[in-house]
């Protein structure tokens, strides 16, 4: 059966006038409008019984019967195996099944694989990714969870899974497969766990029937994963100006009143809401939701539609989905790169302004004709490099901490949220084109370079209660815990408050600061310094600034190649396939240390000129062609660091000596200060524009499941990513 028949003889509806498998001019292929369609047309509509997934207790218990044999199984057998591989497993099942399964006219639209995916790239072309937040080791993952979860459970249940050879032999502990280690088992695997990865819509899991938004608790948590016949046919665009369709998720009655459902569905939705079953069977069987993907606004006869993936980053784009938003163009394009070297290096407030507004569109570059570049790109930087070059720093000012104090330090960033209390050395602090420099950094590079004195003031003036006000003026240690304890309590509380601040102030009395039991209690509010100590401390300020400099400079190290490498890697037509999109992902990370970089020499610059009427004055300077002093306040940076409101009416101080004994030129590695900073800038001459600041952060579930492959290979795993906006 072909698939527009299945999908009708279903319940489901396609628009008369699209391509649902349109061959692009890439090769790809696309849903394409075959003449004009108006803004709200429906294009597709999906009862949710045509969709692949894992029900929830609620959905399953209603009609057991309606769903494959493969999710009985699973549920029963399996129940802690993440969404992602059960899914996987139950695609991998109808897959197999050949002609035999439900979904065949659906299994026959699929492509062989997602040819890109990470999941798809062997070691060599993974080395390509050295330094990136894509950047693996240890045993390829989806080997290894195929052979401790796949292939036993596939081996025990052949006719589910036939055609597959796979042998269960009993073995300590439960059956075990043997298989060869490219076999048939493995092969359909990867292909599944391709597929899904690459086509799967990840969503909260939902009451259906009373269409409330009201979360469903899934025996795994998080969640839910859906393959969706024909709407997973459509391609990805974050750019607004080319993306054009969006995806709702009706219950009947929501249905029935957009007029989606017959004439004898919908009377009967409307006339006994509450008696959703009855509703539902006058539907035509069981269904009591529907997966709607509208028209945002006219599409054009010969044009694709396109709707977002969400806000994610080149490389999770890559990782996920194996192609990457920002424009080639964009990264390589000669213009455009001399373009966002200028800048790099300090354009008006206005110009920044307008930049930042284009990618707050969208993106930006499109305008202009420089390609489009994705907003939502961002950079890791490992809490272990923090650290390393925090204690450097102060071991070479003489001031090397002791052993106790830095776990100490460790322990209460842990406790306050600022570290992962659960696994702090593995924290990574995400760095986004549009917050570059994130508060929690800066917060941790303060910590560190406290004195033990001032760390020992900062945990008693920090506790879980009313925080103190910070002692006015001064730059003494007791005035920095004050305000930064102030700074503190303004920010988002995670946990109760109370007892961690006892705690914190109980552990205070040891001598070096350590926090014991008490530091990796995570009860503490959320410590967010901010930039009131910097303000009160500028040689404190200078310290945390080339520090951070430094920091972000052993990052852009991690990267066997410079940008100027990835720039001319760009530019030649012998850079294809693979290694040309571990490129892109490199060149757009890199483009996020930049920015970050940049903020932090905006920082400086700002704290050292107290702010003042530093945009009017800035204007001047450029006006003057000079270059040096011109980037104080008013910029996207201020608002990019999310703080500053209150320094900027600050006053202009005068500059005071160095009490650490730090040159304003940088420490001994040479890291600079801000001018040997844009000077860097300009002899990579790399330039990648800047970015926006119109999304918050929010993590992806990090849902734990037997299997493990779920976090593996969930999209977005690579780092947090923005939330939908
Ligand atoms: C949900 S499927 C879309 C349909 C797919 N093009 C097909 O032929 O089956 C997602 C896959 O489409 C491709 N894709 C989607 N959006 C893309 C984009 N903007 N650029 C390049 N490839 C894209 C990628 O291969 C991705 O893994």
């Amino acid at each position: 059966m072909e698939f527009p028949t299945w999908l009708r003889s279903r319940g489901g509806k396609i628009h008369p006038e699209l391509d649902l498998f349109h061959t692009l001019g890439s090769g790809d292929r696309g849903v394409v409008a075959r003449s004009d369609i108006a803004e709200g047309e429906l294009l597709l509509l999906l009862p949710i019984d045509c969709a692949i997934y894992m029900p929830t207790e609620e959905e399953f218990n209603k009609r057991p019967d309606a769903f494959p044999a493969a999710v009985r199984y699973l549920r029963e057998s399996h129940p802690g195996l993440s969404p992602f591989l059960a899914t996987t497993l139950v695609l991998m099942s109808e897959v197999t099944r050949g002609s035999a399964s439900p979904w065949a006219a659906y299994v026959a639209t699929l492509p062989p694989s997602c040819p890109d995916c990470l999941l798809n790239w062997s070691d060599e072309e993974k080395q390509e990714l050295e330094g990136t937040s894509l950047e693996q080791s240890g045993p390829d993952p989806a080997a290894d969870v195929y052979r401790r979860h796949v292939a036993p459970i596939v081996a025990a249940r052949s006719d589910l899974w036939p055609g597959l050879g796979l042998r269960a032999e009993a073995a300590e502990g439960g059956a075990e497969a043997r298989e060869e280690a490219s076999g048939p088992g493995l092969r359909a695997f990867l292909r599944a766990a391709g597929l899904v990865q690459s086509r799967a819509f990840h969503l909260e899991a939902e009451n259906w029937v009373s269409g409330a938004k009201e979360i469903c608790q899934l025996e795994g948590g998080g969640t839910q994963v859906f393959l969706l016949p024909g709407i997973d046919m459509i391609n990805h665009s974050h750019n607004p100006a080319r993306r054009n369709a969006h995806l709702e998720r009706l219950n009947l009655a929501q249905a029935a009143a957009a007029k989606l459902l017959e004439a004898a569905a919908a009377e009967a939705a409307a006339g006994a809401a509450a008696d959703a079953d009855a509703a539902a069977a006058a539907a035509g069987g069981h269904v009591e939701a529907f997966f709607v993907m509208r028209a945002d606004k006219p599409i054009k006869a010969g044009e694709e539609v396109l709707h977002t993936y969400g806000n994610l980053s080149d490389a999770q784009l890559l990782q996920t989905y194996g192609f990457v938003d920002s424009d080639d163009a964009f990264l390589r394009n000669q213009p455009a790169a001399a373009a966002a070297a200028a800048a790099s290096s300090g354009p008006s407030p206005k110009k920044r302004a307008k930049a930042g507004q284009a990618a707050a569109n969208g993106g930006g570059g499109d305008d202009d004709g420089s390609g489009y570049r994705n907003p939502y790109n961002a950079a890791l930087v490992p809490w272990t490099v923090v650290e390393e070059v925090c204690t450097g720093l102060l071991r070479s000012m003489d001031q090397a901490p002791s052993g106790s104090l830095q776990r100490a330090k460790r322990d209460f960033l842990a406790a306050a949220g600022v570290l992962q209390a659960a696994a702090p050395d593995s924290t990574q602090f995400v760095l986004l084109a549009q917050e570059p420099l994130p508060d929690e950094l800066t917060t941790a590079v303060q910590v560190l370079l406290m004195t033990k004195d001032e760390f020992q003031e900062l945990r008693r003036e920090f506790g879980g209660g009313e925080p103190k006000a910070a002692a006015a003026g001064g730059t003494s240690g007791k005035a920095k815990a004050g305000a930064a304890a102030a700074k503190a309590g303004g920010g988002k509380a995670r946990g109760k408050g109370g007892k961690g601040g006892k705690a914190a102030a109980a552990a205070g009395d040891d001598d070096d600061g350590s926090a014991g039991a008490a530091g990796s209690s995570s009860s503490l509010p959320k410590l967010s310094l901010g930039t009131a100590l910097l303000t009160e401390d500028e040689d404190f300020a200078e310290m945390v600034c080339i520090a951070s400099l430094q920091v972000l400079e052993a990052c852009m190290e991690r990267y066997p190649t410079s940008v100027k490498d990835d720039v001319r890697l760009l530019r030649t037509a012998d850079c294809v396939g693979r290694e040309r999109l571990a490129v892109r992902v490199r060149l757009g990370e890199k483009d996020v240390l930049q920015l970050a970089k940049k903020a932090v020499v905006e920082l400086m610059r700002r704290l050292r000129d107290g702010g003042g009427a530093a945009a009017a004055k800035e204007e001047e300077e450029e006006d003057d062609g000079e270059e040096g002093d011109s980037e104080e306040s008013g910029s996207e940076a201020d608002e990019g660091e999310g703080e500053g409101k209150e320094e900027r009416g600050a006053g202009r101080r005068a500059p005071k000596r160095q009490r650490r004994g730090l040159g304003a030129e940088g420490g001994e590695d040479g890291s600079g200060s801000g001018d040997d900073e844009e000077g860097e800038e300009e002899e990579e001459g790399d330039g990648l524009l800047l970015g926006s600041d119109d999304s918050e952060k929010v993590g992806y579930g990090a849902e734990e499941y037997d299997d493990g492959i779920g976090e593996a290979h969930d999209r977005g795993k690579a780092h947090e990513a923005p939330k939908d906006d």
